[in-house]
């Protein structure tokens, strides 16, 4: 008897897939927001959700955890179908949505003991004093959420989200707005909690944030366009990039744009980074330039910045 064709077989996660999603689509009306999805994650990996806006992050992540329904695929989070499994994948997850959703006019400690009565934790007094404390929370516990500064109320945010133990975070942009040491200060936490075992996937538009991730994941329009850790990403973009140091000017950026093999040009002070997919008439090109201008130009690294511009710009190309 010959074995059915592999998309028969019922779809299962490996014992150390937390989530393991394949073909999830979503539609609103005539639009296909998510396309094809597939997407797996294992116990303790931090992986980053990149893609520019409106590509889907925030409506995968839904389905994910069983807040919406997928119009296709299927697949499981720790081991419960997102279809019909919502309510189990909900107990053990803590979900961090992108905008901060707690009470205002109660204080951190207030806030805290409403999330603790919703999930029914005991006992509860301590395990709030125990969350405070874990999230650097305990000096302020008394404040109003309202007069917090951003990077506190992430820190809110965060520790509502894990006070009932979850063993998924999905975080959507949780540092937007965010300065960088409170930024830091989030991402030590994070790693923190996936070294206990934690598994994290969380959607973010920042670069150094995309850097901090085990591995990354760029969607755009819908459909998964890259994946990998970062070097591997950047590699497979292709990509070359050459340095003109001394002279940032927009003049000569523009003459840079019209080169053939030049696709990105960018200023970062004094120097200017061009971008190509070939290689050989990227150098050709910024060579001459720079010569002709008595400026140095180097081969320099490619960045995950200039591989994202890059995948948007296709992504984009292909839609129109
Ligand atoms: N409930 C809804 N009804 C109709 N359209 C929706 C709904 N939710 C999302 N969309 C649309 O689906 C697309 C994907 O949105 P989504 O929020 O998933 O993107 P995103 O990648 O998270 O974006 P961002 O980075 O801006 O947060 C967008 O075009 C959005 O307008």
């Amino acid at each position: 008897m010959t074995a059915p064709p592999a998309s028969d077989q019922p779809f299962a996660a490996t014992s150390d897939e937390v989530i393991a999603v394949r073909g999830l689509t979503k539609r609103f009306g005539t639009k296909t927001v998510v396309d094809n999805v597939d997407l797996n994650v294992k116990r303790g990996e931090i992986v980053g959700f990149l893609g520019p806006n409106g590509s889907g992050k925030t409506t995968t992540i839904r389905m994910i955890c069983g807040l919406l329904k997928a119009d296709e695929g299927e697949g499981t989070a720790l081991g419960h179908d997102i279809r019909t499994e919502s309510a189990a994948i909900k107990l053990q997850t803590g979900y961090m949505t992108q905008r901060f959703s707690y009470y205002e006019d109660l204080t951190i400690r207030e806030n805290l003991d409403f999330v603790a009565r919703l999930y029914d934790l005991r006992p509860r007094g301590e395990t709030i004093d125990r969350t405070l404390e874990r999230l650097g929370l305990a000096d302020r516990q008394n404040q109003l959420a309202g007069t917090l500064s951003g990077g506190w109320k992430q820190r809110l945010a965060l520790a509502a989200c894990v006070m009932h133990q979850p063993k998924l975070l999905l975080l959507d942009e949780p540092t937007a707005g965010v300065d960088p040491k409170a930024r830091r200060e989030f991402w030590d936490e994070i790693h923190a909690l996936a070294d206990e075992g934690l598994t994290v996937l969380v959607s973010t538009h920042y670069m150094d944030e995309a850097e901090r991730c085990h591995r990354i994941v760029y969607i755009a329009y819908g459909t998964i366009v890259a994946r990998g850790t970062v070097a591997q990403v950047v590699a497979e973009s292709g990509l070359k990039t050459w340095v003109i140091h001394g002279d940032g000017s927009g003049r000569l950026m523009n003459e840079l744009r019209t080169l053939p093999g030049v696709e990105q040009v960018a200023p970062f002070g004094t120097d200017i980074h061009v971008v190509g997919s070939d290689g050989g008439a990227l150098e050709k090109g910024v060579t001459a330039v720079a010569r002709e201008r008595n400026l140095k130009a180097e081969p320099g690294e490619t960045s995950l910045e200039d591989v994202f511009i890059k995948l948007m710009t296709d992504a984009q190309a292909l839609e129109q």
